[in-house]
């Protein structure tokens, strides 16, 4: 794999680069709860200030609702798909749902009484599904992988599958397509788009970022990413952002 900070620096600060931006795991390193994270001091004006260099073309892609990253990251006017791909919110503008969500009272009951028997999971309630959390019971991986897919056929859901974490989502929506929608935008239209992240939901964005013609850089040294490029860890990425953001004008 390539070092992604060497090989794209100068391609990014000659103006031809869209840069799509994981949160979890590529901007702030993991933790053991959701909102147990500690983003770096600064973090979002320093994204602000290399989405400048960009010309606007810097877009965070995460699993996270834009609510949730919102409380993260303090004030900003970064543009942000959140929910992987379900919701919108571009600087200035109101927030835009793209899918639309089912019962989740009814599927938040089945769900609990589907883990009763399990060791405690942290069950996440989102906008447009919810997350079964495993990270502090390991060894109830099999079980909450089986009653993920279980309820997704129940409900007519989509199961996405990340660090210690099942989610039960709506169809047809994943950081892939939050990317081809983006790169039609005015502004990343005939660019070339670079997808960093660390995470299996991220190698949808991996693809559609070769799709079209750029490149998915990973985070971490995940065996199996459709990924060309790399980056050691959460560290690596944010110093590259400084590069990149030191040249702003
Ligand atoms: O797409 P991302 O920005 O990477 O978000 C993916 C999920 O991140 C969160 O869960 C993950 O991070 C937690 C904090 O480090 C960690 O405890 C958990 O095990 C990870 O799966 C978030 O809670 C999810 O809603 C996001 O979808």
């Amino acid at each position: 794999m390539l070092c992604a900070r060497e090989n794209f620096s100068s391609e990014a600060l000659a103006g031809n680069i869209s840069l799509f931006l994981d949160f979890d795991g590529t901007l702030v390193p993991l933790a053991d709860h959701p909102d147990a994270i500690e983003p770096a001091p600064g973090l979002a004006p320093l994204l602000e200030r290399v989405g400048i260099r960009l010309d606007g073309r810097l877009m965070l892609v995460s699993g996270r609702t834009i609510a949730d990253l919102d409380s993260h990251l303090g004030d900003h006017r970064l543009a942000l798909y959140g929910s992987h791909g379900m919701e919108r919110r571009l600087p200035g503008k109101p927030r835009e749902d793209m899918a639309e969500a089912g019962d989740l009272v009814a599927l938040r009951a089945a769900v609990d009484e589907a883990v009763d028997a399990l060791p405690p999971l942290l069950i996440e309630e989102k906008r447009f599904g919810l997350a079964l959390h495993y990270r502090q019971a390991p060894e109830a991986e099999g079980a909450v992988l089986q009653i993920a897919e279980d309820m997704a056929k129940r409900f007519g859901m989509a199961v996405k599958l990340g660090k210690m974490v099942a989610e039960l989502l709506p169809r047809g929506f994943d950081k892939g397509s939050a990317v081809e929608a983006a790169m039609a935008l005015s502004g990343f239209a005939g660019t070339t788009p670079l997808f960093v992240g660390d995470d299996i939901t991220d190698e949808d964005g991996f693809l559609a970022a070769q799709r079209l013609g750029g490149t998915g850089i990973l985070v971490g040294d995940r065996i199996g990413s459709a990924a060309t490029a790399a980056l050691p860890d959460t560290g690596a990425v944010l110093d590259w952002l400084h590069t990149l953001a030191a040249e702003a004008p």
